[in-house]
């Protein structure tokens, strides 16, 4: 079953170049009444946003991606205690080129963000502040959990990012940290864990439930979603 589609509640014109996904069907289970989250990935170009949603959401590491152009949707849908939640992970481009005509659409009604950064570029670390500075002035709110992700641990002999570092960098924003490889073999949990860690944050907040969604009732959302956004102050 292919999984990399447009989101259900994002009706705007996106791009996509990668190919579908397969997705083996016991990820792909929602029952009557899901809650969908949606997530985004942002970071430098070339830092693993895609592979690293591609081995979540697909299970294997990408080889030979190509650069992401505006957006390419995947998600995954978990079973938590018995609740079903639908991870709607959005793989933004890291290229300025490709992004600048899609960045209002990435940060709208998101409920979380990934910070990527690649532990051998040092230059992919020192973005990450205005990164977190472009989240802000697109007025996600401080209740929106982020984390910060290392990418590229397996490269130990090209490591331009201390552990020590980033985690300072994490600590002033009072984010978690990870570090992990979206390539070894060895760390696909471990990249699991850190959505599923996600997921669990998301699954105590409040709750978006909708009822295997109609088109009606998510255009009715969405309405709403606009409106809130036009009251933003900032
Ligand atoms: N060694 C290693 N290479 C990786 C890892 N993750 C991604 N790569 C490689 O890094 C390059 C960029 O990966 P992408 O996932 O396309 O990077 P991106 O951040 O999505 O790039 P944009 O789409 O341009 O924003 C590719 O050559 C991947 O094979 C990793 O964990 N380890």
């Amino acid at each position: 079953m292919a999984i990399e589609k447009k989101p259900e509640d994002e009706f705007d014109t996106v791009f996509s170049q990668n190919d579908s996904l397969e997705l083996s069907s016991h990820h792909d289970y929602v029952t009557a009444q899901t809650r969908i989250f949606k997530i985004i990935v942002i970071g430098d170009s070339n830092v693993g946003k895609t592979c690293l949603t591609y081995r979540f959401c697909g299970g294997t590491f990408l080889k030979n991606p190509e650069a992401t152009i505006g957006v390419d949707f995947r998600e995954r849908t978990l079973e938590l205690d018995g609740e079903s939640i639908k991870l709607q992970i959005w793989d933004t481009a890291g290229q300025e080129r490709f992004r600048k005509s899609m960045v209002e659409h990435y940060y709208r009604s998101v409920h979380a963000v990934i910070f990527v950064y690649d532990v051998t570029s040092l230059s992919s670390f020192e973005s990450i502040p205005e990164w977190i500075e472009e989240c802000r002035r697109h007025c996600v709110g401080p209740l929106v959990p982020r984390i910060m992700v290392g990418n590229k641990c397996d490269l130990r002999d090209r490591r331009e990012v201390p552990t020590t570092a980033a985690q300072c960098l994490a600590d002033s924003y009072n984010f978690p940290l990870f570090e992990t490889s979206a390539k070894e073999p060895a760390e696909k949990e471990h990249v699991d864990a850190i959505f599923l860690t996600l997921a669990y944050r998301l699954k105590s907040h409040k709750p978006l439930r909708l009822k295997q969604p109609s088109e009606s009732n998510i255009r009715q959302l969405w309405n709403q979603r606009e409106q809130e956004a036009a009251t933003c102050q900032c």
